[in-house]
């Protein structure tokens, strides 16, 4: 039997966590990651969730919510996108951050999944695997891309991916080794708020 701890790597390795909150809320009607749940704004919950797992986390926003974000005087590294890739959505962000700060790994969330639980993140760490380029959970049949772990090694590939017009993380990840975590049965976790009508009453 498996005895190692979940949350813990079974290899020795290094990852950072990315926020992508550069989005343009249009479903949502206004700038969703500073929405309060609870009190809470969105963003602070993919914060307080990665934060128990990485060291560093770099967010990754547009132009318009940088200053935003900085006003809030979070514990995370705030960042803008690429200028040449900005609004050209999360992969942008993720390439941006994984510019931004080298690492073997990167955790990434995005601003919209307040229900997330510690259970997920540590499954996708102790699944680590440097054999593989992504490790992405499959929920009831559906890819969470934006739940996922990234090997820097994709960067140049998604880097040509976006020169090319390419910003669909499912076409990039059908190129890449990818290992997928298809035990997954709870939805709840991955709920994400795109109106405002999602949140719960
Ligand atoms: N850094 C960055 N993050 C993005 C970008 N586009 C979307 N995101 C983030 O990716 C996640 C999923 O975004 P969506 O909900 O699909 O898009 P959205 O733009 O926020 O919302 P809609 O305008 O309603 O589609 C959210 O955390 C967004 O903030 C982008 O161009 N750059």
């Amino acid at each position: 039997m498996d005895m190692q701890a979940k949350g813990v790597p079974k290899v020795t390795v290094s990852y950072t966590g990315i926020i992508i909150a550069g989005g343009q809320s249009r479903r949502f009607g206004s700038p969703k990651a500073f929405a309060k749940l609870e009190g809470k704004p969105l963003y602070s919950y993919s914060i307080s969730i990665l934060n128990k797992y990485c060291s560093s986390i770099v967010l990754v926003t547009n132009s318009s919510l940088e200053q935003s974000f900085k006003q809030e005087n979070l514990a995370v590294q705030v960042i803008q996108d690429i200028k040449k890739y900005q609004g050209q959505g999360p992969l942008a962000g993720i390439f941006s951050a994984m510019t931004k700060v080298t690492d073997e790994w990167y955790m990434v969330l995005p601003i919209d999944v307040p229900f997330m639980q510690e259970w997920v993140i540590e499954e996708l760490i102790y699944q680590l695997d440097d054999s593989y380029e992504a490790i992405v959970p499959v929920v009831n049949g559906k890819k969470q891309p934006l739940v996922a772990l990234y090997h820097q090694s994709l960067r140049n590939r998604i880097e040509e991916n976006l020169q090319q017009g390419k910003r669909s993380l499912d076409q990039l990840l059908t190129n890449a080794k990818v290992k997928y975590l298809t035990n997954i049965e709870d939805e709840n976790p991955f709920i994400n708020i795109n109106h405002r009508e999602d949140f719960p009453e």
